[in-house]
């Protein structure tokens, strides 16, 4: 597996504060992460970083094997790094218009927008929300949503924070489904969870954010919690 990203040398301060000082990050293309830690470990702060809504000092970064920074944050990665947070924010007009705001916003043509924007909410299982207000959306519906609207613009990595935080049985499945076929399409994805609600993928790389470190782990070493049909 190629890898899609590497950073060396990645620390991150809060003022005097070192929050973390991570030796080497390396993600593979196409594979699926959890990021696991305790509350203010840094997960979310980690995530925003590779998705450049955070600085940080990196000593040597590499993307599709370009040479590259974090700040300021590269053109490249700004096209292919969607991060979804964990309480998706939802625009009150209606859920098509929601999941195809960045294809607009990339000024694609309308009938592409539209043909997209009906698959994305096929392949997540919401075409019934279509018109639907937004603001009367479950916490389920709107990470599938949320995950539609990531996935229309075809994102490199994609970057979950706590996506099933809040979420339980059917609802939890139904987003945990979707993620086994963004890898398979080629998309690297990062989730952060707690060690409690560990995910379990097939082939997913461990991550753990501990004292300020970064352990890897070898993949489905402690075994997932929960088996997802791919
Ligand atoms: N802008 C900021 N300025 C100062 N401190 C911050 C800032 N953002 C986050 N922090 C602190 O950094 C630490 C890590 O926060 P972060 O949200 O990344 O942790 P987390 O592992 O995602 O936690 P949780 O599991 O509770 O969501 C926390 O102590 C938080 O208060």
């Amino acid at each position: 597996m190629s890898a899609l990203i590497r950073i060396e040398r990645l620390r991150k301060r809060f003022g005097e504060r070192l929050q973390f000082d991570i030796e080497q990050l390396a993600l593979d293309t196409g594979r699926a992460y959890v990021l696991t830690g305790v509350n203010g470990a840094g997960k979310s702060t980690l995530l925003r970083i590779l998705a450049g809504l955070e600085p940080a000092e990196a000593h040597g970064v590499l993307f599709e094997s370009q040479a590259t920074t974090l700040s300021p944050y590269p053109a490249a990665m700004r096209a292919a790094v969607v991060y979804v947070h964990q309480h998706p924010v939802m625009f009150s007009t209606s859920v098509a218009a929601n999941i195809g705001y960045g294809l607009v916003a990339r000024g694609m043509p309308k009938a592409q927008v539209t043909r997209l924007v009906d698959e994305a909410m096929a392949w997540a299982g919401v075409a019934h929300l279509r018109d639907s207000d937004p603001s009367r959306l479950s916490g389920g519906e709107k990470q599938r949503i949320a995950l539609a609207r990531a996935r229309v613009l075809e994102p490199k990595l994609l970057l979950l924070d706590e996506p099933t935080a809040n979420l339980d049985g059917a609802a939890r499945e139904q987003v945990l489904a979707l993620i086994p076929q963004l890898v398979k399409e080629g998309t690297s994805v990062v989730m952060a969870c707690h060690d409690r609600d560990l995910i379990g993928l097939p082939g997913v790389g461990r991550l753990k954010l501990r004292d300020g470190k970064l352990e890897r782990r070898n993949a489905d070493s402690d075994g997932p919690s929960i088996a997802l049909v791919t």
